[in-house]
């Protein structure tokens, strides 16, 4: 693992020294957005326009940033429109690769061995980690964006023409809900497993553990009132929140070590896990093997024998009680 500096690659796992042992994430570089007419968002200078064929997605099938592009990509029906690429599960010394196996597709566009190599043909000075998502401009050949949190607002709305909009992730009377649920789970749970996990000091990681547990605690609450966080509809916060619940017992009790209790043992979260992963084209989204592989293999301070454990077994694709709100007739 390591990153960027002047376009010039450094292998250095994440500094938490200067942190008090705990883990920053860091700042996204590229924030474009494409939107409908090509004009830029507000703030930003470069616009692009939506369009065909013109814009590429590199995911990693293990992280849960990229699999929320991979749901829209999917739910949104935009998988003719902006094609995809898979990067090997394995984050080594080199940070993501282009190896094609295992899963990992390659990189069909121009061959190269590295992501780190899509960064630097996006700006040969770029300093930062190099990170996945990545949605390319193969007419400018620059990354629009490195941040899921905002390809998922493109997905839902910018490609309407030719995707499926009638689904919605982000109506208007809920965006201030959804926005206000976002700014509390991502902190305490979405990156709160890897404040708890990278974390290299006793009171770093019990802070993160914390945080995690009386998130999942809330959110246990609220879904015993709603079948989703906003009420009777999916919305994008639940998105958010499912890669981060789909990971939690198979990778991130015994990796992480987020282990007062499993999503199993939540009643309400765990038949919501479920009734998420139901969603016709989701489980198609979805490789376990491939996450657990990622965890366990790459982080080698964290497991340095780097044995993948083969437990738990969980069938998400078993029925679920999240019915029980339906609104009676
Ligand atoms: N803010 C980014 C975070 C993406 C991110 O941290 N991805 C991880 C994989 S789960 C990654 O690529 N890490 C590589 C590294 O930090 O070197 C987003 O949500 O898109």
């Amino acid at each position: 693992m390591g990153l960027l500096v002047d376009g010039v690659w450094r292998d250095d796992w994440y500094d938490t020294e200067t942190s008090g042992g705990k883990f920053i994430r860091s700042e996204t570089g590229f924030r474009d957005w494409i939107t409908r007419d090509g004009t830029p968002a507000p703030g930003r200078e470069r616009g692009f326009k939506a369009e065909p064929g013109r814009y590429h997605l590199y995911v990693s099938l293990a992280c849960p940033w990229a699999h929320r592009t991979l749901i829209y990509r999917k739910l949104k029906k935009l998988e003719d429109l902006i094609p995809v690429s898979v990067v090997h599960y394995f984050l080594g010394k080199d940070g993501w690769t282009f190896l094609a196996e295992d899963g990992g597709t390659g990189d069909p566009l121009y061959g190269l061995p590295f992501l780190r190599d899509i960064y630097t043909r996006a700006d040969p000075h770029y300093s930062g980690r190099v990170t996945v998502p990545v949605l390319w401009d193969k007419r400018e050949e620059t990354i629009v964006s490195n941040e899921s949190a905002e390809i998922i607002r493109m997905f839902n709305s910018a490609f309407d023409e030719w995707a499926d909009a009638s689904i919605d992730f982000y109506p208007e009377p809920l965006r201030a809900e959804i926005d206000r649920l976002n700014a509390k789970i991502y902190p305490s749970l979405n990156n709160g497993v890897y404040r708890a996990g990278f974390a290299t000091t006793q009171e770093a990681y019990e802070e993160g553990f914390r945080d995690v547990f009386a998130m999942l605690d809330e959110l246990e609450e609220i879904l015993s009132r709603t079948r989703y966080l906003t009420g009777d509809r999916i919305t994008e916060a639940d998105w958010r929140l499912f890669t981060t619940l789909l990971r939690f017992d198979p990778v991130y009790v015994g990796h992480f070590k987020c282990n007062l209790r499993r999503i199993a043992d939540y009643p309400n979260l765990s038949n919501y896990v479920r009734d998420l992963f139901q969603v016709p084209g989701v489980a198609a989204t979805v490789d376990m093997a491939h996450v657990k592989k990622h965890y366990y293999g790459s982080h080698e301070t964290i497991n340095p024998t780097r044995i993948v454990p083969i437990g738990p077994e969980i069938d998400y694709a078993a029925p679920h009680n999240r019915d029980r709100f339906r609104k009676a007739a």
